[in-house]
C-alpha cells in the first residue's frame, strides 16, 4: 500500500519580513559563540508582556548559538516589600542604604521571587535557564563598600551592607554555558566570612561582562537611553561628557552607578556596551540581530 502525503503550501511570507531575517544572517555569524551579557533592570520588569518577549529573546538568541548571560535587578520589587513592612528605601548616589533587615529583603526578593520569576519566563519560552547569585560557588566576592563622599573626598559614606566586587570567578559561568544553560544571576555577592552583600546590578553586569570576556554588554532600563538636559536621547556618550553630565546633574540616581559601570566595562575590554529601552518589545533582538540601532552606546574614549 502506498501512503501519499499532501504538502500543504505556506502562505507567502511578506518580503518585508524576509528581508529582517535575512539583515539577522551576519549578526548571528558575528556574535555566534560569544557572549553578551544582558542586565535586565527592575523597572524594565514590571510589564508581563515585556517579560516575556524578553525571554523570548533570550532564548531565540541562545539557540542561534549565542551566549547569553542574565543579570536582573529589582529595585522595584524591593522597594514593594520594604514598604509592605513598613520601611522606606533611602538612596545614596544610586545606591541603597543597606541595614541588616533590609539585607534580608533584597536577598529574599532578588535571590527568591524575581531571580525565580526570570527562570520560569525563560524555561517556559522553550530555554534551559539556571539561577543564581554570587554565593553560589561564591562566585562573586565581595567587601563592605565604602562609597567616596562627593562634597568631601577624604571622607567616606558607610551604606551597610553594600558590597564593594572584589573578584569574580568565571568557571561556574564556564560550565554552564558549556551545557547549554542559560546563567540568570541576581546581584548578590559573598564576604570573606559568609556575609551576604547587597550589589547594585548595573555594577555586577559590568563587571561580569569584563570577567568573561563579553562581545557586548546590554544595559535594558526604563528610558530610552542616555538623556541631555532637554530629555532628548543621546546616541553616543564619550568619557567627557559623561563627566560634564555627572558634574552638572543631568545624570542622576540609578543613572550614575550604570554609566560609570557601563564605561568602566567599556573602558576594560567589552567591546560595545550600551543602555537601551527595556520597555521596546523585542529591545534584544533589534539591538543584537538587526542595523537599528536604539538606545545610547558608551564610548571608550
Ligand atoms: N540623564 C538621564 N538619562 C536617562 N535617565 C536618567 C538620567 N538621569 C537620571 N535618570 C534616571 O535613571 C533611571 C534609570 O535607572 P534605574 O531607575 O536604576 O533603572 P533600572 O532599574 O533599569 O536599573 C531612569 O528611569 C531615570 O529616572
Ligand atoms: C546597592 C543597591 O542599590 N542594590 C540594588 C540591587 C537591585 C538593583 O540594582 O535593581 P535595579 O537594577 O532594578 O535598580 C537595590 O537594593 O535596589
Amino acid at each position: 500500500m502506498t501512503t501519499t502525503t499532501t504538502v500543504t503550501a505556506t502562505a507567502p511570507i511578506p518580503a518585508q519580513k524576509a528581508e529582517i531575517l535575512a539583515e539577522a544572517l551576519p549578526y548571528i555569524r558575528r556574535f555566534h559563540g560569544k557572549t553578551i551579557v544582558v542586565k535586565f533592570g527592575g523597572n524594565a520588569m514590571i510589564d508581563e508582556r515585556l517579560k516575556q518577549s524578553f525571554a523570548h529573546d533570550v532564548v531565540l538568541l541562545k539557540l542561534v548559538g549565542i551566549n547569553i548571560v542574565v543579570i536582573h535587578g529589582g529595585g522595584p520589587q524591593i522597594e514593594n516589600l520594604l514598604t509592605r513592612i513598613g520601611k522606606k528605601g533611602e538612596f545614596i548616589q544610586g545606591m541603597r542604604v543597606t541595614d541588616a533587615e533590609t539585607m534580608e529583603i533584597v536577598e529574599m526578593v532578588l535571590g527568591g521571587q524575581v531571580n525565580k520569576d526570570v527562570v520560569n519566563l525563560i524555561n517556559q519560552a522553550g530555554g534551559k535557564a539556571v539561577g543564581l547569585t554570587g554565593k553560589d560557588a561564591a562566585f562573586i566576592r565581595a567587601k563592605k563598600l565604602m562609597l567616596p563622599n562627593k562634597d568631601n573626598p577624604q571622607e567616606t559614606i558607610d551604606l551597610g551592607m553594600v558590597g564593594d566586587i572584589t573578584a569574580i570567578d568565571p568557571a561556574l559561568i564556564a560550565h554552564l554555558q558549556a551545557a547549554a544553560f542559560i546563567p540568570v544571576i541576581a546581584s548578590i555577592g559573598v564576604g570573606e566570612q559568609g556575609e551576604t552583600y547587597n550589589i547594585n546590578a548595573d555594577v555586577i553586569a559590568g563587571k561580569i561582562a569584563e570577567a568573561l570576556g563579553a562581545e557586548k554588554l546590554i544595559l535594558l532600563t526604563n528610558t530610552p537611553g542616555v538623556l541631555d538636559k532637554e530629555g532628548r536621547l543621546i546616541t553616543g556618550v564619550t568619557p567627557a561628557q559623561i563627566d560634564a553630565m555627572v558634574a552638572d546633574g543631568t545624570l542622576s540616581g540609578g543613572m550614575l552607578p550604570k554609566i560609570s559601570s557601563a564605561l568602566e566595562a567599556a573602558q576594560s575590554g567589552v567591546k560595545r556596551v550600551h543602555i537601551i529601552d527595556g520597555r521596546v518589545e523585542h529591545a534584544l533582538l533589534l539591538e543584537i540581530l538587526t542595523n537599528q540601532g536604539i538606545g545610547t552606546l558608551i564610548k571608550s574614549q
